[in-house]
């Protein structure tokens, strides 16, 4: 398959006055596991019903494998998905509803299926009306992961589910890429992101404000540097790329670092350095970065 698995053009959807999402240009590669980040209201939900097919762009398209997403008989032989909600039929259980989602669906492995159960320990003979939303939420992600589809679009899928089965998730993730899948997966959740996906987009008031490869995105952002010294600390104060140089009284020099560290490695060897340290930010950091809600990081104390 040439196209790739997701591709929007100037996608935008207004709801009256709200501009839900604005003009998103986005492509994600088969076999991709891309990672969708944004604050709540950043209009992730939105796109993925567009993607779904499940409302209209007020303008742009979007295409799932080089067919336009509302033309969901087609999409939709294409993809698996877990809603942000996950409604179940109330009087059937949940092997049942396994059962009718593989028949249905673009195809399932049920092998793969009936281990995925045991790995979620899933109770599939309660019905519907008495799973929890993690519960839920486990029904709907073995059937997405079960099918052969090769792409899965998952939007917020481990808000409900503990941390043993939040490692299965990403298990299961790692899966999907090793067997070809895309996976387009929404998220709060950043160590999960950081964890399963080759590339992140952030999305902020419907606009899209960044794509890159996650290493790439840390990198992009300002490493933090502790240096010590045998002798007196050097003044780097005016070399590129440094901010926030800190001395506390202990002869230590704390500062951050963007851009190339050529400069500061050469200032530093010529100094009588003993000790550095050098941190990458966590992809918290760079999201704090972006959104502001607490400032960037500040240096280790
Ligand atoms: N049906 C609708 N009618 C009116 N406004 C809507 C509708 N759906 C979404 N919006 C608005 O569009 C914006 C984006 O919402 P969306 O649900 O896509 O965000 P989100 O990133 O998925 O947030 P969350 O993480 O809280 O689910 C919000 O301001 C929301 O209030």
């Amino acid at each position: 398959m040439d196209a790739p698995a997701i591709r929007t053009r100037r996608l935008s959807k207004r709801y009256g006055r709200t501009t839900a999402l604005d003009a998103l240009d986005l492509e994600v590669p088969a076999g991709e596991v891309f990672g969708f980040l944004g604050p709540n209201g950043a209009g992730k939900s939105t796109t993925i019903r567009l993607l779904l097919g499940l409302i209209r762009p007020s303008t742009g398209w979007a295409s799932i494998f080089g067919h336009d997403a509302s033309d969901v008989a087609r999409a939709h032989r294409l993809l698996g998905h877990v809603p942000a909600d996950v409604a179940l039929w109330p009087r059937l259980t949940g092997a049942e509803i396994l059962e009718l989602l593989a028949s249905t669906g673009p195809g399932t492995d049920r092998r793969y299926r009936d281990e995925l159960v045991e790995r979620f320990a899933l109770d599939v003979s309660k019905p519907g009306r008495t799973y929890s939303t993690g519960n839920r939420q486990k029904v709907a992600l073995v059937a997405a992961f079960a099918t052969r589809a090769p792409l899965l679009i998952l939007d917020e899928p481990t808000s409900g589910l503990d941390p043993l089965m939040e490692r299965e998730f990403r298990r299961a993730v790692v899966e999907a890429r090793g067997r070809g899948q895309a996976v387009f997966l929404s998220s709060h959740q950043l160590t999960e992101v950081e964890a399963v996906c080759d590339r992140v987009g952030i999305l902020r008031g419907g606009r899209l404000v960044e794509v890159a490869a996650v290493a790439r995105l840390r990198r992009l952002h300002r490493t933090e540097v502790e240096a010590t010294f045998t002798g007196p600390a050097p003044d780097l104060s005016h070399l590129p790329g440094v901010q926030d140089l800190r001395r506390p009284d202990d002869g230590r020099l704390r500062f951050f670092l963007t851009g190339p560290p050529v400069e500061v490695l050469r200032a530093l060897a010529a100094a009588d350095v003993s000790g550095v340290r050098m941190r990458d930010p966590t992809l918290e950091e760079v999201f704090l970065d972006y959104y502001g809600d607490a400032g960037p990081p500040g240096p280790a104390r």
